[in-house]
């Protein structure tokens, strides 16, 4: 069982010692171009796994795109826990449409 967080802690410590022959440490190798390439291509192929209302293939393209993505917030330096709190600051804002503060305004 590996949730997010686990997974990001998991690519953080491949940063921090860099371990030969794995995955991550060849796409932070490569540096930030590959890394974005690497998010664009998974974005697609979730896009049309979805718009081919596949569902296994669906799930699988999103833990490649989420596994990307925690490569990507790595080598950015952005912290989990920023994520968490962006996200915790959205909570009950969400639930309408209209009548709500943007997420701007916060
Ligand atoms: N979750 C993932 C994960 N998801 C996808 N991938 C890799 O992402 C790649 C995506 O496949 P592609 O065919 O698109 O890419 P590719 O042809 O292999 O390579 P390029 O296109 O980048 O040149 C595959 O090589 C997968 O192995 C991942 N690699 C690693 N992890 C996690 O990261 C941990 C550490 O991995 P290593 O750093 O490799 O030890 C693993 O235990 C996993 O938990």
């Amino acid at each position: 069982m590996q949730n997010l967080e686990e997974l990001y802690q998991l690519v953080l410590k491949r940063k921090e010692n860099p371990k030969e022959g794995s995955y991550t440490d060849y796409l932070f190798t490569k540096g930030l171009d590959k890394i974005l390439k690497k998010v664009g291509e998974e974005s697609t192929e979730v896009i049309v796994a979805a718009k081919n209302s596949n569902k296994s293939e669906l799930v699988y393209e999103t833990a490649d795109l989420l596994y990307h993505l925690m490569v990507l917030l790595v080598e950015q330096g952005v912290a989990f826990d920023e994520i968490k709190e962006e996200l915790a600051k959205r909570e009950g804002l969400m639930s309408k449409t209209k009548d709500r503060r943007e997420i701007q305004d916060l």
